[in-house]
């Protein structure tokens, strides 16, 4: 057995359980992954606590059929264990024997020794019998009911694949830096290097990575050459498409991959805030990565759903509104947003969204363009508050954006998960008359 292996499945355990008691999966990761110097420790830690968070459901309906009592308010840490454990062999098919034994390992080494035995009999009879198979779509398609329910309104004729979608495992998607270099040369330096990729006819700068890979391992990182965007949200940016030398505005920035975009794409002078210091702190750092002209961008910490401070342009051509959301466009990336979500935070996103919004409008040139966008796929925080907002302000009108931009959904376009390997993402552009 790798002598790593016991320790990775130690840290999927406490990364798991964070994630059960509130915590995001992105956070406990970051803080766990620390401990391994190995990618491949790295992967397998990534790849076990994702499938188990992903599955989390239907491992729970099995793990209730093998537990006369479930354990998970005795004794959470073992829950996880046992989690790791199945998600080890059914979702990941690793070999039995050094999932077992490493998940035993680990339970030593996480004090639960005590529940060895019955973690190693769980496992060999779910290898045995396999999994208890649910009638339920919430239970099989491993989403909460009140989700299910929303996706299934908003798209009856999509959940199902919506579902699946966020159940996959995400591409890796780069950006590349146009004002640096060519994406042909990009796509030459990963050839030369023997990195499989693929090149999507739009948008221009988007390059797919097939392998699997580091991102900060691959050519032209460290350069400045690339950097990592998901292929929806590359769009958002190429629908507002600012003219050169036009004065732009980002309100939520951070953690900058728009920003960054919009600053290669046209030398436009930029104004960059967000709300939360640290993240634009972010923004600042990806810019200096990028090597982006520093003296046309302009970074401030403020709350966006206020006027702008005095300090800064009253007025803008062009304004990207890439606004906080559910994240239900991109839970294949981040699979405990759909455990984490209730249906009260739609409500209170939505009031936040609607007072970015009005604000934003009126830091819009008349003649200018705001673009409106989330990476949600629910209607409320999308199609329909577009529609509202229309509908508020006359002297607001959207322009079309055509099928690149996904498929029609109110007065904007919608991608779906999944759909071209992007993420869910909705794109609604507004025109001040
Ligand atoms: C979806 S993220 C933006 C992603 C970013 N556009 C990018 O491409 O990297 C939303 C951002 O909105 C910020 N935010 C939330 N409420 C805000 C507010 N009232 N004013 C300004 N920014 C806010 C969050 O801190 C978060 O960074």
């Amino acid at each position: 057995m790798n002598p790593a292996g016991a320790q990775v499945r130690v840290a999927a355990a406490r990364a798991v359980l964070q994630v059960l008691q509130g915590r995001s999966l992105k956070a406990a990761m970051a803080q766990e992954r620390s401990a391994f110097a190995d990618a491949r420790d790295r992967a397998l830690l990534e790849a076990v606590c994702h499938g188990a968070i992903r599955h989390r459901r239907t491992l729970e309906f099995a793990l209730a059929h093998f537990l006369a009592q479930p354990l998970e308010r005795r004794d959470p840490l073992a829950h996880a264990l046992l989690l790791i454990g199945l998600a080890q062999l059914h979702v990941l098919a690793l070999p039995a024997h050094a999932a077992v034994s490493a998940t035993i390992e680990a339970a030593r080494l996480l004090d639960r020794g005590a529940r060895a035995g019955l973690i190693n009999a769980v496992l060999r009879r779910s290898q045995r019998e396999g999994l208890a198979q649910s009638d339920d779509p919430g239970v099989r398609g491993n989403h909460p009911d009140w989700l299910l329910r929303q996706l299934q309104q908003d798209w009856p004729q999509d959940w199902s694949a919506i579902m699946d979608a966020n159940n996959a495992q995400a591409p890796l998607w780069l950006r590349v830096n146009g004002r640096r270099t060519t994406r042909a040369a990009v796509a030459a330096m990963l050839q030369d290097a023997g990195v499989a990729h693929h090149l999507p006819e739009f948008p221009p700068q988007a390059i797919r990575i097939d392998d699997a890979i580091a991102p900060t391992r691959l050519p032209g990182w460290d350069e400045g050459l690339i950097t990592v965007q998901d292929l929806s949200a590359q769009l958002a940016a190429e629908a507002l498409a600012p003219g050169a030398g036009a004065q732009v505005l980002d309100l939520c920035a951070a953690p900058g991959g728009k920003a960054a975009q919009l600053a290669e794409r046209d030398p436009a002078q930029l104004v960059l805030i967000d709300i939360d210091a640290e993240r634009l702190q972010r923004v600042q750092d990806l810019f200096g990565r990028l090597q982006l002209q520093a003296e046309t961008v302009r970074f401030a910490a403020a709350d966006a759903a206020l006027p702008l401070p005095d300090s800064l342009p009253a007025a803008y051509d062009a304004i990207l509104l890439d606004a906080p959301c559910s994240a239900t466009g991109i839970i294949r990336r981040q699979p405990d947003v759909k455990w984490h979500r209730q249906p009260k935070d739609i409500a209170a996103l939505n009031t936040l969204q609607w007072r970015l919004l009005k604000n934003a409008w009126r830091h819009l040139r008349p003649g200018g363009r705001l673009l409106y966008s989330t990476c949600s796929v629910l209607k409320a925080e999308n199609e329909l508050l577009a529609a509202q907002f229309l509908a508020q302000n006359p002297d607001a009108r959207a322009l079309p954006l055509d099928a690149r931009f996904g498929r029609v959904s109110g007065v904007g376009r919608q991608r779906l998960p999944g759909e071209d390997g992007g993420d869910g993402f909705f794109y609604v552009l507004f025109e001040r008359i």
